[in-house]
């Protein structure tokens, strides 16, 4: 057995917003390589000819690659990392597959609507053999500050890892181990990593209750303003996830749980774990752009995804639809609409069964 944790990777990041960057950081100060590639095309300028400064956690300055397209950016790396939002997956999968080789590892962070079925189903039409890596979050959490800086808030605890095929999990373990250091394990599904992001349940509310201070660009403390009330609606959410979940088999903890496994907290109930975190960071800020990612991707890929699912089993998801609701009326957008790879994965007409033995 080789001592994957004593070697070092080329890594190929897909994405140059705050998690392609902090990834960056952090996997170049651990001695590997680093290729970054804009999908838009501009991300990424500024860093051919400036170093990449990071701040918070690990605080670190220095050089990355560049790569001008996606055929570049598989040619330079043993392994990718794809750290952007879930809107641009097919996408950036499609433009990524032609130049893929087998035996290359992808990592998706984070993955949801079973985005990686999507990339793996397409590899192995294509004659390819590469393993999907799948995290239903993301090993840091941080915000972009400009072009080349980014505030790193958070190193996770603990990471769920799952892959495509799963008899690669063990393998996809131990490069995220060598990659970034302790703390993943594995998940036994995709399906699971999907359902275990929890993005979508506690950003849904936090942004439909919050929406005017969204609009008119106030500076609200997230944690702050997951009030009571909020926490209630989040829960309610919560245990549509996970009833969804259990229908295909899969036992979830609940949100309280992702909470404590990822930022350490202690207390038993949602609203006292937000209180905890606003008293320990005061952050971080609530979204501030009607085009905000909460909306933007956790209404179609998240809670969309799981009223689908719940279509399949006949889990009802009334708490769920609500907030979709509400999101697309406020927006003038139907958000269930925006969702590009439940048509490609075929889920309006997929089975309980049908689904799990794909996976
Ligand atoms: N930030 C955090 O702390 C956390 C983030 N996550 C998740 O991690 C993922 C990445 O988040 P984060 O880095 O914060 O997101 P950002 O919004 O900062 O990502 C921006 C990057 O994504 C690319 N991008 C955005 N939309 C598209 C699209 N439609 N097609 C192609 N590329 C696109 C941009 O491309 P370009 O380079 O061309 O401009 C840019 O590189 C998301 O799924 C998010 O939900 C989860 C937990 C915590
Ligand atoms: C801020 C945080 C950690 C929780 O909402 C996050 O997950 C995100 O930015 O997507």
């Amino acid at each position: 057995m080789t001592d994957a944790a004593a070697e070092t990777y080329r890594v190929g990041i897909a994405g140059t917003g705050a998690i392609a960057l902090a990834s960056a950081a952090w996997l170049r100060q651990a001695g590997h390589g680093v290729t970054l590639w804009s999908p838009g095309g501009r991300g990424a300028e500024a860093l051919r000819t400036q170093p990449l400064e990071a701040s918070g956690v690990q605080p670190c300055t220095l050089t990355v690659e560049v790569a001008d397209d996606a055929a570049q950016l598989c040619h330079a790396s043993d392994v990718l990392l794809l750290a952007l939002p879930v809107n641009g997956h097919k996408q950036v999968m499609d433009a990524l597959l032609p130049s893929l080789r087998d035996g290359q590892t992808v990592i998706v962070s984070s993955m949801a609507s079973l985005s990686s079925l999507y990339l793996h189903e397409a590899a192995r039409c294509a004659g390819k053999q590469v393993t999907v890596a799948s995290f239903g979050t993301t090993v840091l959490t941080a915000r972009r500050e400009s072009d080349t800086q980014v505030r790193v808030m958070t190193r996770r605890k603990a990471v769920a890892v799952s892959a495509l095929p799963g008899a690669n999990v063990g393998e996809a373990v131990a490069l995220c181990t060598a990659l970034f250091g302790d703390g993943f394990f594995s998940q036994d599904s995709v399906l699971a990593s999907a359902l275990a992001n929890v993005n979508p349940q506690s950003h849904g509310p936090l942004a439909v209750f919050n929406w005017t201070r969204i609009e008119r660009a106030e500076n609200w403390p997230q944690y702050h303003c997951m009030t009571p009330g909020v926490s209630r609606a989040i829960e309610a959410l919560d245990l549509e996830r996970r009833a969804v979940a259990q229908a295909f088999g899969i036992a979830l903890g609940p949100i309280e749980e992702h909470f404590a496994r990822s930022f350490g907290t202690a207390s038993a109930r949602l609203e006292d774990i937000a209180a905890e975190l606003h008293a320990k960071r005061g952050g971080p800020p609530g979204p501030v752009r009607t085009d905000t990612r909460y909306v933007t991707e956790d209404m179609p890929y998240g809670l969309a995804f799981v009223e689908a699912l719940g279509r399949i089993a006949g889990v009802p998801t009334p708490a769920t639809r609500t907030i979709v609701d509400a999101a697309s009326l406020v927006n003038g957008i139907d958000f269930r609409a925006e969702n590009d790879l439940l048509g490609p994965l075929g889920l309006e007409r997929e089975t309980v069964a049908g689904l799990l033995a794909r996976l």
